[in-house]
């Protein structure tokens, strides 16, 4: 297992202006117990807020992502509102693909879509050269957005491989990724020629964000859970740890999330990942063992509750942060992404309650 620490930045680093380092994100991805929680959610950014809404009347998702103060202002909205311990980048998993040239879109209501489905060699062959993608629009994002935030922590992120690799296989969103699933097995050096390309590109994306001054990083591997352990560490491991693997020198921590990962948590770990969240599925005391007690956690209310009366949503918060305790750092979020019909009062009654309760 990977079980290196993560490294104190030198006061001489590049990226070391100080800034965050003393947040509560970072000490708990350190594995610090003092203080209040860290709590961030997955997704705070969106369509629950109206003042998001807002800012996207007219605007495509994916023009609003390359629109710098755009997704700067969208980045900070949930901050502002909710007293959140980090902003996530205002971005998506297939963002690094329209910059690369492929042929992507997000249709509201559905997800990702691409224009024609990668499947054959020949198709992995054509893909576009990774040699001069051009993430200006990103580092400016990002510069604005950590201008305005002081010492609040922002979390760059990138999809995983596998995940990506899903949407251009199948084309669009899918159930059961049989598609992937399929390729993996049938034609191995296509899907590893595939997911290398996709670990290059979701690499140099998460550098950009840190090297324009994000404080930590996140892969989404949304859709592992669909993996078994045998495939997933066959199949998907091994270029999610290339995508780390971009990043691996520069000392910010880094965390690695999956959905229905519960039989996966270990491999994820070794991946190259100084963090693991966890979905709601897996009681995070329960994760932690199976973590052998050693990696900073992050998660996991369920995000069905939020929708329940506070009455049922407060002792399931106080149970998420007793079981939590069992792991060396805990970052407070949802077990996934915040559902678009969430009542935003109800995540800053989350934050509040998580910054109340002594740790
Ligand atoms: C699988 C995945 C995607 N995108 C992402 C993942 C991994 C996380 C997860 O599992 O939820 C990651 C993502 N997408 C978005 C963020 C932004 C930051 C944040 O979390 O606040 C992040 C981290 C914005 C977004 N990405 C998307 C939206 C909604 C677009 C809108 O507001 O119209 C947002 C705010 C679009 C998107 N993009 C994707 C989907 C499935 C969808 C939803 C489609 C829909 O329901 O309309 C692909």
């Amino acid at each position: 297992m990977n079980d290196a620490p993560v490294p104190v930045l030198p006061a001489d680093h590049p990226l070391a202006d100080g800034r965050t380092t003393g947040s509560a994100l970072l000490r708990a991805l350190r594995g610090e117990r003092t203080g209040p929680r860290a709590v961030w959610f997955m997704r705070q950014a969106g369509r629950s807020l109206p003042e998001y809404r807002a800012a996207r009347e007219g605007v495509g998702m994916l023009e609003s992502c390359l629109r710098p103060d755009l997704a700067a202002e969208i980045t900070l909205q949930p901050v502002r509102r909710h007293h959140v311990d980090a902003a996530i980048f205002f971005s998506d998993i297939v963002v690094p693909l329209r910059l690369a040239g492929v042929d992507v879109d997000i249709v509201p209501g559905r997800g990702p879509v691409l224009g024609s489905p990668v499947r054959t060699a020949s198709d992995v062959a054509a893909l576009p050269s990774l040699e001069d993608v051009d993430f200006t629009a990103i580092r400016e994002a990002v510069a604005l957005t950590v201008s305005e935030l002081g010492g609040t922590p922002l979390i760059g992120f990138a999809g995983a491989p596998f995940t990506l690799a899903a949407y251009l296989v199948e084309g669009g969103p899918s159930r059961d990724h049989l598609g992937p699933r399929t390729l993996m097995h049938a034609d191995p050096e296509t899907w590893q020629a595939l997911t290398t390309w996709a670990a290059d590109l979701s690499g140099a994306f998460l550098r950009a964000q840190l090297e324009a001054g994000a404080s930590a990083c996140q892969l989404f591997d949304s859709w592992a859970g669909s993996l078994s352990a045998a495939d997933y560490e066959a199949h998907a491991a091994p270029a999610s740890a290339r995508a780390f693997a971009h990043v691996a020198d520069l000392p910010v921590p880094r965390i690695h999330f999956g959905t229905g990962t519960g039989e996966l948590l270990p491999a994820m770990h070794a991946a190259g990942a100084t963090a693991v969240g966890v979905d709601y599925r897996l009681p995070l005391d329960e994760a932690s063992r199976r973590l052998g007690g050693v990696v900073p956690l992050q998660g996991n209310i369920d995000p069905a509750l939020l929708a329940a009366p506070w009455n049922v949503l407060e002792p399931h918060v106080r149970d998420v942060l007793r079981r939590g305790d069992a792991a060396p750092g805990h970052v407070v979020n949802l077990g996934h992404g915040v559902p678009p019909s969430t009542e935003p009062d109800v995540l800053t009654r989350v934050v509040d309650l998580v910054h109340e309760v002594p740790q």
